[in-house]
C-alpha cells in the first residue's frame, strides 16, 4: 500500500520491438514483432494472466529513417486495441493520441467504441507529442506554442462528447415505440481557436461513465492541464528523486484544485531487467549490450535479482513517486521476467493484486465513475 491506502498498478506498454535500435536482432525477439499480431496477443495475454490493469501504447506521428525500428512498422494504436479487447477480457486498454494531430470528435467516437467493444475497459493518452508531426496533418502553419492551447481544447471537447448522452438516455421500449429520451441528449457546442465541434456524439454513455483519460509530459503546462482535467499521468522515471519530485509537485497541484490525489493515477514507465540472482541480471544486461550500437546500453533503473526489483518498486510506490507502473519491452524477456519473477513477491508482500477487483478499468484503478456533467 502506499500513503493514500491503493495497491500498486501494473502496465504493460505494449511496444513490439521495444524503445531502442538493437532489440529486433535478439535471437528471442520476432524481427517483425512491432507488426505481428499473434505477438500482441502472446504479451497482452501474458499482461493478463499476471492481473496487470492495462496495457498502454505510447505513438509517433512523424519518422524518418534514423527513428528506433518500433517506430518504423508499428499499428496504429486503436486499431490494435480493438483487436485485443476481443483476446482479452479484464485488462485495460489504453492508446495514445496526440491533440496537436488528432481530431477530437474522431478520437472520443474511437476510443468510447473501444470502451463499449471492451465493456468499459478503455483509456486514452492524450499528448501534445512532438511538433514534427504537424506536417503529416496539415498543420505545418502551427507552431510548438499552438500545442498545449489545443491540448486543453481537445481535451474539453472529448470529456464533453463523452458525456453526450446521460446514462439513461436510451429507453430502447419496443412496445411503445420509444427509442431515445432526445431530452437526455446534449449537445457540445464548443467554438475554440483550434476545434470547433457542436455535438452530439452518436454513441451512448460508458459503463465506466467516461473512458479514463491520461495525458503526458513533465512540463508546468502539461501538468496545468492533468490536474484540470484527466484521471492519470504518464511521466518521466528518469530517476527516484526527479520523479518524487514531480509526483509531489502533481498532488499539490491537485489539492489546490480541490481534486483527491488517491483518485488520480500518477504512472511511470521503467524496462526492467531481472534475473534469478544478480549475476543472472548482469548476464541478461551484458547480453543486450553486445548486441547495442557502440556496445553502449543505460543501466536500467529497476535492476538486479527479483528480491531487490521488488524492493525497488515497493520503494517508489510507497513513497508515491507512482500509482502506476508500466513495464516496458525494451528486451524480448522483459515483461515475462517481471511477471515470472517479481510480481509474486509482489503479490507474497500484499502490495499488489492476486484476482481482478471489477470488470471495468476505473475499477481495477480504483477511481470513482464520475457522473455525467451537462456542458450546455
Ligand atoms: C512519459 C512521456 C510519454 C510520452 N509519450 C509520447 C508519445 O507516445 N508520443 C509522442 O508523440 N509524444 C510523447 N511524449 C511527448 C509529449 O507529448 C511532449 O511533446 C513532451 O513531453 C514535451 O512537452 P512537455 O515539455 O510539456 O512535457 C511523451 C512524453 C512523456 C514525458
Amino acid at each position: 500500500m502506499n500513503k493514500t491506502g491503493k495497491k500498486l498498478k501494473l502496465g504493460a506498454v505494449l511496444d513490439g520491438l521495444g524503445w531502442n535500435h538493437m532489440a529486433w536482432q535478439h535471437p528471442a525477439m520476432p524481427s517483425d514483432a512491432s507488426e505481428n499480431l499473434d505477438f500482441y496477443i502472446k504479451q497482452a495475454q501474458l499482461a493478463e494472466s499476471a492481473k496487470f490493469d492495462t496495457l498502454f501504447l505510447v505513438d509517433v506521428s512523424h519518422v524518418g529513417p534514423g527513428n528506433i525500428p518500433h517506430y518504423l512498422s508499428m499499428f496504429e494504436g486503436v486499431s490494435i486495441m480493438s483487436a485485443l479487447s476481443m483476446v482479452t477480457k479484464n485488462i485495460g486498454l489504453s492508446a495514445t493520441i496526440a491533440s496537436s494531430y488528432g481530431d477530437p470528435y474522431s478520437a472520443a467516437r474511437q476510443i468510447l467504441s473501444l470502451d463499449k467493444i471492451s465493456k468499459g475497459r478503455a483509456s486514452l493518452n492524450a499528448i501534445t507529442s512532438n511538433p514534427g508531426g504537424m506536417v503529416n496533418f496539415s498543420r505545418g502553419h502551427l507552431t510548438k506554442r499552438d500545442q498545449y492551447p489545443m491540448n486543453k481544447e481537445f481535451i474539453e471537447i472529448v470529456l464533453g462528447l463523452w458525456d453526450t448522452y446521460e446514462d439513461d438516455a436510451f429507453i430502447r421500449d419496443k412496445e411503445r415505440g420509444i427509442f431515445l429520451n432526445h431530452h437526455k441528449m446534449h449537445h457540445v457546442n464548443y467554438r475554440g481557436d483550434y476545434f470547433s465541434v457542436e455535438g452530439p456524439l452518436n454513441i451512448s454513455r460508458s459503463v465506466q461513465g467516461r473512458p479514463v483519460l491520461y495525458t503526458a509530459g513533465t512540463s508546468e503546462n502539461f501538468m496545468e492541464i492533468a490536474t484540470s482535467y484527466t484521471d492519470g499521468v504518464f511521466t518521466h522515471g528518469i530517476d527516484w528523486e526527479d520523479t518524487s519530485a514531480l509526483a509531489h509537485r502533481i498532488k499539490q497541484k491537485l489539492i489546490a484544485k480541490q481534486r483527491r490525489p488517491e483518485d488520480f493515477i500518477i504512472s511511470i514507465s521503467q524496462n526492467p531487467i531481472v534475473g534469478e540472482t544478480e549475476k543472472n541480471a548482469i548476464d541478461k544486461y551484458i547480453e543486450l549490450m553486445q548486441l547495442s550500437p557502440r556496445n553502449s546500453l543505460p543501466r536500467p533503473q529497476f535492476f538486479g535479482s527479483a528480491e531487490i526489483v521488488a524492493d525497488q518498486v515497493q520503494k517508489w510506490h510507497e513513497a508515491g513517486a507512482m500509482d502506476m507502473l508500466l513495464i516496458r519491452q525494451d528486451h524480448p524477456q522483459g515483461l515475462r521476467d517481471f511477471i515470472d519473477l517479481v510480481v509474486p513477491i509482489l503479490q507474497d508482500r500484499g502490495i499488489f493484486r492476486t484476482e481482478y477487483e471489477a470488470d471495468t478499468l476505473r475499477g481495477n484503478l480504483e477511481i470513482p465513475n464520475p457522473p455525467f456533467r451537462k456542458i450546455n
